[in-house]
C-alpha cells in the first residue's frame, strides 16, 4: 500500500475508534481482518498513525479547526511524520486509494493558526479537567510534562538476573538496536521509532522464550528496584496482577527467600504461572484467594501495593484512555486504593516496610494517599527516599521528583519513562 491507502484506512479505524466507542487494538485488529491483502508494514503504519492521532487529538484538531478522524489523520503526517503540506498534496495526487484532499477551510485553518494561542490544556493535550491536578503536580513544567506523555514511548527491557546478564540479552538482540538503559540497572532500551517504522519484536526471539529477559517500562523497572527486597526475606506483593513487579522482585532476591503474589481478580493473575516458569523462579507462592494470605497478618518484611489507579502516567502507551478518564473514575480509583493499602497494611510485620506505587502522576492518586494513609495509621511513618535513589543508581543518575525529599514521581519528561509514583511507609516496631 501507498502513504494513501495506509492514511485512509488509519482514518477509518480512528471514526470506528469515535462512533462505536472502541478500544484501539481490537478496532485495529479488526480492519486487518476485514483488509487481508494488507501487510504487516501497512498494518503496522496504520497503526502508528492511529496512537499518533490519539496521542495529540485536541492540538490537531485545534490547528485543522475540526475533530473528524480525517483531519487527524492529515494533521499526524504533517504535525509529527515530518511532511510539509505540499511534499503530502504531491506524494496523495493521483493516488486513488488516499483520502479526500483538505477542504478549503481545513487548509486555511492549518496554514494560518498558531498553537500558542490555544489554550493550555489543549497545547498539552490532556482533558482540560486534568489541567489543575497537573499544575500540582509539576508546578511551571507541568506543560511540558503533558507534552511528554502525548510523545511515542520507548520500548523498555529487563534482563531476568536469575538467566543472563545485560551483556549476553544486548548481544542476543543486536538486531533491535537496543542499549543498556540510562537509569535501571537491569534495563535495555529501544528508541521509539519515526514515521511507520516498526518497534522489533523481542517477544518471537528465542532469548525471550528462554526467559533471559521481560518488558518492563523502566520506571516500573525502577519502582521494583526501590523496593530492595532482600535474599531470605518475606515479601508480599498484594496487587501482583500480571506478575511485572513480582518477576523483577524475585530475581532481584536471587530465588532466596519468598514473593507471594496476590490479586483480587484472579483473570489478571492468571498470565502470572507461565511467565514465572519461563523466568525460572523458584521463590513465588501465587495466591487467588485472600483466605490462603489470613494466617500471614503481621509478617512480611516487606508489602509492595502497586495500587489500581488512572494510570496517566501510561498516557504514551495508552493513549485512548486519556480521553476516557472521568472525575467520577479518578473518584473510584482514589477509594479502591484505598481500600488496598488498609487490607494490605494488616500484613506488614512491626519495623517492616509498606510500599505504595502507582503509575499515575495525579496528587490525589499519590502523595495525599499516602499522607491520608499515615494520619490514620499513626503506626505508619514515610521513609524519605532520596538517599536510596542516590544509592541505588548512583550520583550520575538524574534527580527524580519528590515533595521535599519522601516520595518519588517518575515522569516523561523528567526521567524519559513513563509516570510512576513511589513510596515507602515503615510500621513503626512494637
Ligand atoms: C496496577 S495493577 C498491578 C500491576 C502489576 N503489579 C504489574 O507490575 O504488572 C493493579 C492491580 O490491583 C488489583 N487490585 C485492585 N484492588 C485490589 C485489592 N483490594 N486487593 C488486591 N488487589 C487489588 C487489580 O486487580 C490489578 O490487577
Amino acid at each position: 500500500m501507498r502513504l494513501g491507502g495506509r492514511l485512509a484506512g488509519a482514518i477509518e479505524v480512528l471514526n470506528d475508534i469515535e462512533t462505536r466507542r472502541r478500544p484501539v487494538a481490537d478496532a485495529l485488529k479488526d480492519w486487518g481482518l476485514s483488509h487481508r491483502f494488507a501487510g504487516s508494514g501497512d498494518r503496522a503504519a496504520i497503526g502508528n498513525i492511529v496512537y499518533d492521532a490519539l496521542r495529540m487529538k485536541l492540538s490537531h484538531a485545534f490547528l485543522m479547526d475540526d475533530d473528524s478522524a480525517a483531519a487527524l489523520g492529515w494533521a499526524v503526517l504533517l504535525r509529527q511524520w515530518g511532511f510539509s503540506l505540499e511534499a503530502l498534496e504531491q506524494e496523495l495526487d493521483g493516488d486513488n486509494f488516499a483520502p479526500a484532499p483538505l477542504t478549503d477551510s481545513q487548509r486555511h485553518a492549518f496554514t494560518s493558526r498558531d498553537l500558542a494561542d490555544a489554550p493550555l490544556h489543549v497545547q498539552g493535550d490532556i482533558p482540560d479537567w486534568v489541567q489543575p491536578a497537573f499544575e500540582t503536580a509539576f508546578g511551571e513544567d507541568w506543560l511540558k510534562e503533558a507534552q511528554a506523555l502525548a510523545t511515542r514511548p520507548t520500548l523498555d527491557l529487563r534482563v531476568n538476573t536469575l538467566k543472563a546478564n545485560r551483556e549476553k540479552v544486548l548481544k542476543a538482540l543486536d538486531r533491535s538496536g537496543a542499549k543498556a538503559s540510562d537509569i535501571a540497572r537491569f534495563g535495555m532500551r529501544v528508541p521509539a521509532g519515526e514515521g511507520p517504522s516498526r518497534l522489533p519484536n523481542v517477544t518471537a526471539e528465542l532469548s525471550f522464550q528462554k526467559g533471559w529477559f521481560e518488558v518492563q517500562d523502566e520506571g516500573s523497572q525502577i519502582v521494583a528496584d526501590l523496593v530492595e527486597p532482600r535474599e531470605g526475606e518475606q515479601v508480599l506483593d498484594f496487587c501482583a496482577g500480571g506478575g511485572g513487579k513480582t518477576l523483577a522482585m524475585a530475581a532481584a532476591m536471587n530465588n532466596k527467600g519468598q514473593v507471594h503474589a496476590f490479586d483480587a481478580d484472579r483473570k489478571r493473575l492468571a498470565p502470572i504461572i507461565e511467565r514465572l516458569k519461563r523466568a525460572g523462579t523458584h521463590n513465588v507462592q501465587v495466591h487467588d484467594n485472600p483466605k490462603s494470605l489470613a494466617a500471614l497478618k503481621d509478617r512480611f518484611d516487606q508489602v509492595l501495593v502497586d495500587a489500581p489507579c488512572t494510570g496517566t502516567g501510561t498516557w504514551r502507551r495508552r493513549p485512548d484512555t486519556k480521553w476516557r478518564l472521568t472525575d467520577r473514575n479518578l473518584q473510584e480509583r482514589i477509594v479502591q486504593q484505598q481500600e488496598a493499602l488498609a487490607e494490605a497494611a494488616r500484613f506488614v510485620k512491626p519495623g517492616g516496610s509498606l510500599l505504595y506505587v502507582t503509575c499515575s502522576v495525579l496528587p490525589t492518586e499519590n502523595d495525599d494517599q499516602v499522607e491520608q494513609f499515615c494520619r490514620d495509621n499513626p503506626g505508619f511513618e514515610i521513609v524519605p527516599v532520596l538517599d536510596q535513589w542516590t544509592r541505588l543508581f548512583g550520583k550520575e543518575a538524574p534527580t527524580p521528583r519528590s515533595k521535599d525529599g519522601q516520595t518519588v514521581t517518575l515522569s516523561p519528561a523528567s526521567m524519559d519513562t513513563d509516570g510512576f509514583f513511589f513510596c515507602r511507609m515503615k510500621r513503626r516496631a512494637e
